[in-house]
């Protein structure tokens, strides 16, 4: 079952257009990564999925029902982290969590519950200091524990792990991958490697559309590269070796960077083979020699170019 479904959303802002007949989709207990440059519209269609904005054309369903713009009954499945989440400081995590519980309508037996399951799950448990003492990291996975008190179905992080520092970006994404048991994520951000952590699938966002949606495995599968890199002793045994590779017909390009060479071939596994025969003949030392996986970089690269 799909918990979102975005179906030819238009937004434009006066004449501008920001998003231009958007749709995707995300399943439910998946970690959905949606991606894109400063400026591309993401934070913009989150606002539409929680109806705080109105589109200027299409529809968004929420586990099966209308999002319809000012009304936010179907913010009851969603819960919502920004990027820097505000709390009062001068109370405690649990102080913080029960008032919350008590504001959106639990009964205060089943919030106490939630928080001595919810404070463990982010690792906050037997913490009685004040919020205004904690770091970046903790008030996050506070942030974390808060939206899932009300076990929303989506829970939907808006740049979540862009202000943290990489310790703090570490524990956000290990927490969302085991939050995601409980329900679905969706997360926005510029940080490709966050997504390659995390996420199963991805949506990137590229002049309104999204220019690629799908498995990221599939994805990184349609747009992989057959390449090896070969890392020499110094910069004099790869130009050596960068010689010798050009007369191989079954390159299709070679460059040089200091002592590391990249191959572009046909067949790495067969014809890799014949490279370690030139590097045997030549007596050419190696340092490293890899199958270049596609990353989500060059992916992304490749795609908004
Ligand atoms: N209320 C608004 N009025 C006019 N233009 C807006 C408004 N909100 C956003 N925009 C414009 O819409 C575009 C998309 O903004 P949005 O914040 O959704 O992008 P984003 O992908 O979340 O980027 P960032 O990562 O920088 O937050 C930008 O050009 C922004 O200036």
């Amino acid at each position: 079952m799909n918990i979102l479904e975005v179906r030819h959303i238009q937004k434009n802002f006066g004449k501008h257009p920001v998003l231009n007949d958007l749709s995707f989709s995300v399943p439910e207990h998946s970690i959905f990564g949606l991606i894109g440059k400063n400026g591309a519209g993401k934070t913009t269609a989150m606002k539409m999925i929680m109806g705080f904005l109105k589109p200027t054309g299409g529809e968004i369903r929420v586990c099966g029902e209308n999002v319809a713009y000012g009304n936010t009954a179907t913010n009851r499945f969603i819960g919502y982290l920004p990027d820097v989440p505000e709390f009062y400081g001068y109370m405690s995590a649990k102080e913080y969590l029960m008032m919350c519980g008590r504001i959106t309508g639990l009964k205060r037996l089943q919030t106490s519950k939630r928080i001595q399951e919810l404070l463990p799950l982010v690792g906050l448990d037997g913490i009685k200091r004040r919020i205004h003492s904690f770091s970046r990291g903790m008030k996050q996975r506070l942030g974390i524990a808060q939206t899932l008190l009300n076990k929303p179905k989506l829970l939907i992080c808006d740049e979540a792990t862009s202000a943290l520092d990489p310790k703090g970006r570490k524990e956000i994404l290990d927490l969302l991958s085991v939050a995601a048991d409980q329900t679905t994520v969706m997360f926005s951000t510029h940080i490709l490697s966050d997504v390659e952590r995390i996420c199963d699938s991805i949506g990137l966002l590229h002049e309104g559309k999204l220019a690629l949606h799908g498995k990221l495995s599939e994805i990184k599968n349609t747009y992989r590269k057959e390449a090896v890199r070969i890392e020499t002793l110094n910069e004099a045994q790869a130009r050596r070796l960068l010689e010798h590779l050009h007369a191989l017909s079954f390159i299709q390009s070679v460059e040089r960077s200091q002592n590391a060479v990249t191959v572009q071939l046909h067949d790495p596994q067969k014809n890799g083979l014949k490279i370690i025969d030139v590097l045997s003949d030549e007596q050419i030392p190696i340092m490293n020699y890899e199958l270049l996986e596609p990353s989500l970089e060059n992916v992304f690269l490749d795609v908004i170019k």
